[in-house]
């Protein structure tokens, strides 16, 4: 048998990789001579560095730079192994899992040391970047990350505007004339965990500011200093990112990549299946098993496991999903062409149970998964 193991990761719990590995274990505890493919999948969130470079060969490097509040962090970034392409994640230099959740607080935080990442990229020689957007702290729109690459945000009287998302209500001009030249002949991919858009009732501040920190009233302000840069940007560079699809990705940042490093932006599960020849290695395949947190309506609207599901089922082969908990119903699960979901918890339990013991319920339920396979070739 041929099984494609391509699950994202249970946020808190388990990477994508140690997914893949669980799950490895668990079918090779019953099947040992099946062959298994191993793509572990991210959303362009925390772990996509680790997944594209342990799918594809290449190497995670380190810098120090600046965390969302300013101090100093070590931060990683990938270099995958064609030798060309770096993959930076905003979450390791911009999210909120650095912040403790007193320090939350999307009024202030920057994305400056993302900007910072980039620059190592480009030092490093590299000219093609994946900017993994996701789990960030921040509500700044990339001014942040764009002011370390030398682009200036200033006010009426053409001060610079200080970090964080709260100061672009206060944004006049947006100054380029020092902006890092080697960006020109840089692309800049994108890659985004969610479509919303920038600015209003689906936007950045309103759906992720207030799991950032954001009161009420801070989401209001944030909303409105979003579209005052929007507003600016249109002006001064004639364009309109305030209603672009993924703009709203962490805290803005998508809409800032648009603007400034002319980035082309897609769903992270798209384009990892691209980078992993997802459809050519499915091909023939018995079986693809899946998984992520929670299977819930998020899935439908175009999470990992629904974009796998849309790929599978051009080339039919079925597809399962291991999960911590499964809020969607048989019907819901036909219409995204998911086989089966299984929960990998057997039993109540409370969160650090789950978390601690991720990894053995993820293999033991791989196995139990097995057993029915190999019961249904009998
Ligand atoms: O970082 C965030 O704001 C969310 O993950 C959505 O991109």
């Amino acid at each position: 048998m041929r099984i494609v193991l391509a699950p994202d990761s249970l946020k808190g719990s388990l990477t994508a990789t140690q997914a893949c590995q669980a799950i490895e274990e668990g079918i090779l505890n019953v099947a040992p001579d099946t062959e298994i493919v191993r793509l572990p999948m991210a959303d362009g969130g925390e772990g996509t560095i680790e997944s594209l470079v342990y799918a594809l060969g290449g190497s995670i490097r380190e810098a120090t730079v600046r965390d969302p509040l300013g101090r100093e962090v070590r931060a990683s970034y990938g270099v995958l192994a064609d030798g060309i392409t770096t993959v930076v994640e905003l979450a390791q230099a911009s999210g909120h899992t650095l912040l403790s959740k007193q320090e939350r607080n999307p009024l202030v935080a920057s994305t400056y040391g993302t900007g910072q990442l980039i620059a190592r990229c480009l030092d490093d020689g590299y000219r093609n970047v994946l900017l993994g957007l996701g789990g960030s702290a921040t509500n700044d729109a990339g001014t942040g990350m764009m002011r370390a690459l030398g682009v200036r945000f200033l006010d009426e009287a053409g001060l610079p505007l200080p970090d964080g998302g709260d100061a672009l209500g206060a944004l006049r001009t947006i100054d380029l004339s020092s902006i890092d030249p080697r960006l020109a002949e840089t692309k800049v991919t994108a890659v985004t965990d969610v479509r919303n858009a920038l600015c209003g009732d689906d936007g950045a501040s309103r759906v992720f500011g207030p799991q950032k920190g954001a009161t009420e009233a801070d989401v209001r302000r944030l909303d409105e200093a979003l579209s005052t840069f929007a507003d600016v940007v249109k002006r001064q560079l004639g364009f309109d990112v305030a209603v672009m699809p993924g703009a709203g990705a962490a805290g803005g940042t998508g809409a800032g990549a648009l603007a400034f490093l002319g980035a082309e932006l897609r769903p992270g599960c798209e384009l990892l299946a691209d980078y992993y020849r997802f459809d050519e290695r499915i091909a023939g395949a018995d079986l693809i098993i899946t998984g992520e947190g929670r299977l819930d309506a998020q899935t439908l609207s175009g999470k990992v496991v629904a974009g796998l599901c849309r790929r599978a089922r051009v080339q039919g082969v079925p597809v399962a999903a291991l999960c911590g908990s499964i809020g969607l119903s048989a019907r819901e699960m036909d219409a995204i062409g998911l086989a089966a979901a299984m929960s990998i918890v057997s039993g109540p339990c409370n969160l650090s149970e789950a978390v601690d013991h991720a990894y053995e319920w993820m293999r033991d339920r791989a196995e139990q998964l097995m057993r029915i396979v190999r019961l249904g070739r009998l």
